[in-house]
């Protein structure tokens, strides 16, 4: 029965991200990789625009128009636009499919039936023959190539836009995970709240994002950066520029970073003994895009005592893994 789903072509794997969204085809790789916002004219809710271009109006749209972000900490926040936007992306990768497609579509580990079932209404009502779910860690755990069918510890530690996922996986199957609703996102917030605090400057959340991408860290760096900032005086209502240093972000960042290494230490202390042995040596690998914040390996590997990789394409993990069990979903049916 091995591949017995296998003979079409025209499969697809989906990280439907808070933050991103990457389409793999099969036997192609990874063909899309967009922004997770829909633009909608605010009267008709007719769709304007999606992903890169509706992204870059995020903040800036008038009246008649409104950007939003359909996925919010890793689940569907809003079920038409999200829809909308499946249909979009599915369409936009299929115009030379014979039949609709089969989707395999990651989801958060900490999702609840009903949320579930919210993913796979909207990718079928999107056009989707048949859909199938796999969990995101175990997605993200066989994107960065561990060999989860080993019976030993495969630790890993996903830091998205919306939730963080960590899980320890072995024989195919997660032994624990723990997933919770603080990633980029809450990172960019925390950004944001300071910008407010310290200089009275109110900040869009796209620089909110650029500024933990220029100058962000989760420790101390060799270099200290510095950052122009432009925003809007909050007491004096006009436009103004500051300056802020990586030290000053770190600071900011500290508290959501901490919660971060919180759900890592205490997914390590529900492990059973003999695969905490496992770990000793064999450490964790980190994906996601907040695996890329300068330091946070270095701090999570201080922090709990193990060695620290960071995937060499964080961003694309759960889609390649998404992509890689295409090959063979009955080895998905068969274990998720
Ligand atoms: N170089 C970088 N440094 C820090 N953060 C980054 C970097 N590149 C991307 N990010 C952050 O990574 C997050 C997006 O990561 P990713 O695409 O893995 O998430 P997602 O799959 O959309 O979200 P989720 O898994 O929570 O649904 C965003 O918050 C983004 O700001």
């Amino acid at each position: 029965m091995a591949n017995f789903l296998g003979y079409f072509s025209n499969d697809i794997g989906i990280d439907l991200g808070t933050a991103n969204t990457l389409v793999y085809v099969k036997d192609k790789g990874i063909v899309l990789r967009e922004p997770s916002v829909v633009a909608l004219d605010t009267s008709t809710r007719k769709v304007r625009a999606v992903g890169d271009e509706a992204k870059r109006m995020l903040g800036r749209t008038p009246g008649n128009i409104t950007a939003i972000r359909p996925m919010k900490d890793g689940v569907i926040a809003d079920f038409d636009v999200t829809e909308a936007m499946l249909r979009y992306f599915i369409g936009k990768v299929s115009t030379s499919f014979r039949a609709p497609p089969r989707v395999v579509i990651a989801i958060p580990s900490g999702i609840t039936a009903v949320e579930k079932r919210a993913v796979m209404d909207s990718a079928t009502h999107a056009g989707a023959r048949k859909v199938i779910t796999i969990p995101e860690p175990m997605a993200a755990a066989i994107g960065v190539g561990l060999p989860i069918d080993e019976p030993a510890a495969n630790m890993i530690v996903d830091i998205g836009g919306g939730t963080t996922e960590i899980a320890v996986i072995s024989l195919n199957g997660i032994v624990f995970s723990k997933s919770i609703r603080v990633a980029g996102d809450e990172l960019d917030m925390a950004i944001t709240n300071y910008m407010k605090r310290a200089y009275n400057l109110l900040i869009g959340e796209r620089t909110a994002e650029e500024i933990k991408l220029r100058v962000g860290s989760a420790y101390p760096l060799e270099e200290e950066l510095t950052m122009e900032v432009k925003g809007r005086d909050s007491v004096a209502g006009l436009p103004k520029t500051i300056h802020v240093t990586s030290q000053e972000v770190r600071e900011a960042l500290a508290d959501t970073v901490a919660a971060i290494v919180d759900a890592v230490r205490v997914t390590l202390e529900r492990c059973p003994p003999e695969l905490s042995a496992d770990l000793v040596d064999r450490g964790f690998v980190m994906a996601g895009g907040g695996a890329l914040i300068r330091g946070i390996d270095k701090l999570l590997s201080e922090k709990t005592g193990l060695p620290v990789t960071v995937s060499e394409d964080p961003l694309s993990a759960v889609a390649n893994g998404t992509g890689a069990v295409l090959n063979d979903l009955s080895w998905l049916m068969q274990n998720m």
